[in-house]
């Protein structure tokens, strides 16, 4: 039995009914039939006068048990009847009952769990709660009746809001909005939500159905206009999903034909839903997401992380600022460091600037900036550094320089100290050659901007310690960012992918497709930008230094272009100059540049290449998997050489470092669901007629021969580099 509720009767009359199903106390199947049952004999009980709901531990409930979707959509789980939950249960048991019902919210009430909630008369909470209907985040929508009863609680324009952008709202605001009738202290919680249902049996305090309330929603027309905007917005926001469409129309069925015709409407557009491939796509990413940070033969060891109290950040460039602007923003106290004054002080302007943006756009008090900036103490000298819990590396990529670093870091740190780098590029056990240090030598790759960008790969090589690697994992929690694990090499994860998709859209306007093009189909796939606004925005400098390790350890599969560098010749690089493959205006708006044709014809003409008319009129599908399946290719390798421990930490890198549309569940996941033996059959055609930048893997081939999903991994993990 996965989960259940228990009941109690106190002396008052009233049946305390608790959720249990740790950890989130979801609500699985079992845990909705115990649930229907505690109600019936609550109900059928003479010594009831009035009913508490609430959840084991602290915590109300995270909803709809995640875990039981995948049965359900492949048919091994039964889903429960039409309406069963939303209509039977908690409209026709819950709400309709004769003995009032209060919800007693501590923690979170998410999903099924607010929508609960919400049948109940009335709802207590404590201050610190989270409440949201984040449905649509998992492709689905509210299917236990919250596309109706939480507009009839907030309002229609608050209730689109918080279902659209699945974002929760704490205590003090859901009862500015109605949502709950009153917050109390965690240790009054169910007290005051036992008073609250004695009080409704004794007519103290209202007795509302929120399905039935209207006090709340705008006159009809008022209430279409505002659902034609939500519309068009999400279209607008979200022009490949379908289901934020779906969960407004049937919000205005509620409104236009009645809750109950609403229910109905929630209940089948649930069930389709929950089959689609979106909803698949985005309950896999849901799980990997969590997944990153389950290593098997580190996090399985029972290692507590360490408590980091202070960090170090060596060079106070770009990414070393953004570094230090996370860190201080999760209240770590932190040491930047600089070689001189100019250069400190420019390192911390930026940390200071990356904060100011927060103040100004409304995410941070003026008070919070000064005590968060306060965290910040500049150096020039490794004197700060005897105390310090892990350092992060993020000066230039030079190997000797890092050298000398590294050797410093272990004369002047503690020797707990983590030691890490944020190179992209140069192997560490290069940088770590200097020092006796090696087991706690370690990558921190961040991306840049490196206080925004949600993604960290955490390096390791064959020799750190699995300690420091569970304390990087925590720290990388900590400062909000998602960590993937990767091994040493070229690129990590994220370049390695990133790789094959700039030089597979040179490849094609190289070979006559038209760049523009190419830009709109990959955006309209789902891709923030296309690649050349991309590269644009990188810069030339960054692209061509990428390109040149590539070259170097990748050379069989390297698709050398001359474009970029016949452009550099004429001082363009990208945004940064106003000039790249497009022209920039004041307000970085990019324009197309008549001008590019030159480029591209002398790339040709050195390459010895001409347009091909195939190319040329490539169709958008043809673009789309000419571009990816050699991402899906070399994401293949990292997993074959062992560089990342399960596709599915693929599947986050992509989604999270290159912007990979996670309603499509990740590159080897979107992969899966075309096939091993369809890619493979492109790659191989493709590879004959245009080179071995095509050619297809051998773990690929493996795969394809097999029928099997390229996910499955490899059969014995690559020793390789971890
Ligand atoms: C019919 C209904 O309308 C449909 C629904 O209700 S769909 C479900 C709607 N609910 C949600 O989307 C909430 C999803 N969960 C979350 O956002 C977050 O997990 C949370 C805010 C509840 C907790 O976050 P946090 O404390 O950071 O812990 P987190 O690591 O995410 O989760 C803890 C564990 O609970 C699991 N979990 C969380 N919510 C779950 C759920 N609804 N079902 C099953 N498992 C769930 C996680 O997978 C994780 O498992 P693991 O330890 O094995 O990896």
């Amino acid at each position: 039995m996965k989960g259940r509720t228990t009941m109690e009767v106190g002396a008052d009359g009233v049946a305390v009914i608790t959720i249990i199903n740790p950890p989130v106390n979801s609500l699985s199947l079992d845990v909705l039939q115990s649930l229907r049952a505690s109600f019936d004999e609550a109900l059928r009980r003479n010594d009831v006068k009035a009913i508490v709901v609430t959840g084991a531990k602290g915590k109300f409930s995270g909803g709809f048990d995640i875990t039981t979707f995948g049965g359900i959509q492949n048919g091994k789980t039964e889903s429960p009847k039409r309406g069963y939950v939303a209509v039977e249960v908690l409209t026709d048991i819950v709400e309709a009952s004769r003995k009032p019902s209060v919800a007693a919210i501590d923690g979170l009430a998410l999903g099924g769990g607010l929508e609960v909630a919400m049948a109940c008369h009335a709802r207590i909470s404590t201050s610190n709660v989270q409440l949201g209907l984040p449905e649509l985040q998992l492709g689905i929508i509210p299917g236990f009746g919250g596309t109706q009863r939480l507009p009839r609680l907030v309002g229609l324009s608050k209730a689109l809001e918080m279902m659209l952008t699945s974002k929760a709202v704490r205590g003090s605001e859901a009862h500015d909005l109605g949502l709950v009738d009153a917050v109390v202290p965690a240790n009054e919680l169910l007290s005051a939500a036992r008073r609250w249902a004695l009080d409704i049996v004794e007519r103290r305090k209202p007795w509302v159905s929120s399905l039935y309330k209207t006090d709340k929603l705008e006159p009809l027309g008022e209430a279409r206009e505002i659902l034609k905007f939500a519309r068009a917005q999400a279209r607008k926001q979200a022009p490949n999903l379908r289901h934020p469409q779906v969960c407004i129309d049937v919000i205005e069925e509620g409104i236009a034909s009645g809750p109950r015709a609403g229910l109905w409407k929630e209940a089948d557009a649930f069930e389709e839903l929950l089959r689609s491939d979106t909803c698949k796509s985005l309950v896999h990413i849901f799980f990997a997401q969590r997944g990153t940070s389950k290593v098997p033969g580190v996090t399985d060891l029972g290692l507590s992380s360490r408590r980091i109290k202070k960090v170090a950040v060596i060079g106070g460039g770009l990414m070393g600022s953004g570094i230090a602007t996370a860190l201080v923003l999760s209240s770590y106290p932190v040491v930047l460091k600089e070689v001189n004054n100019k250069l400190l002080e420019a390192g911390i302007g930026r940390v200071k600037a990356n904060l100011q943006s927060r103040v100004k756009k409304g995410k941070m008090t003026e008070e919070k900036f000064g005590k968060t900036m306060s965290l910040i103490q500049g150096s020039l000298d490794y004197d700060n550094f005897r105390d310090v819990d892990i350092v992060i590396e993020a000066v230039i990529e030079n190997v000797s320089l890092k050298q000398q670093i590294f050797a410093d870091l272990e004369k002047y740190c503690p020797p707990h100290c983590i030691l890490a780098s944020n190179t992209s590029t140069i192997d560490l056990n290069l940088i770590g050659e200097k020092t006796w240090s090696q087991d706690r030598i370690v990558g921190a790759h961040f991306f840049s901007p490196a206080h925004i960008m949600p993604l960290l790969e955490i390096v390791r090589t064959q020799k750190t310690s699995p300690q420091v690697i569970v304390d990087v994992l925590d720290l990388g929690k900590k400062i909000k960012k998602t960590p993937v694990i990767v091994g040493n090499c070229t690129g990590f994860a994220v370049n390695r992918m990133f790789f094959p998709y700039t030089q597979a859209a040179m490849l094609l306007v190289e070979h006559g497709t038209d760049l523009h093009k190419i830009d709109r189909a990959i955006t309209k796939f789902g891709m923030p930008m296309g690649p050349f606004r991309l590269v644009d925005l990188v810069g030339f400098g960054v692209g061509v230094a990428t390109a040149m390790q590539y070259i170097e350890h990748f050379p069989d599969r390297t698709y050398k272009s001359m474009i970029i560098p016949l452009m550099q010749e004429d001082k363009r690089a990208g945004e940064s100059t106003r000039k790249g493959f497009y022209l920039y205006d004041d307000k970085r708006k990019a324009s197309p540049d008549p001008e590019l044709k030159k480029y591209i014809e002398k790339a040709r003409e050195i390459s010895g290449i001409s347009v091909d008319p195939k190319i040329a009129n490539l169709p958008e599908k043809d673009i789309i998997e000419m571009i990816f399946f050699p991402v899906v290719n070399e994401a293949c390798r990292v997993l074959a050489e062992g560089i990342a421990v399960k596709a599915s930490d693929l599947d986050i890198a992509g989604v999270m470092g290159m912007g990979f549309p996670p309603y499509r569940g990740g590159i080897l996941f979107w992969a899966d669901m075309l096939g091993s033996k369809y890619i493979y059959s492109r790659l191989e055609e493709w590879s004959k007629q245009y080179g071995g930048f095509f050619k297809p893997c051998a773990y690929m081939a493996e795969k394809a021969a097999k029928g099997a999903p390229l996910s499955s991994g490899p059969m014995k993990q690559a020793k390789s580099r971890m």
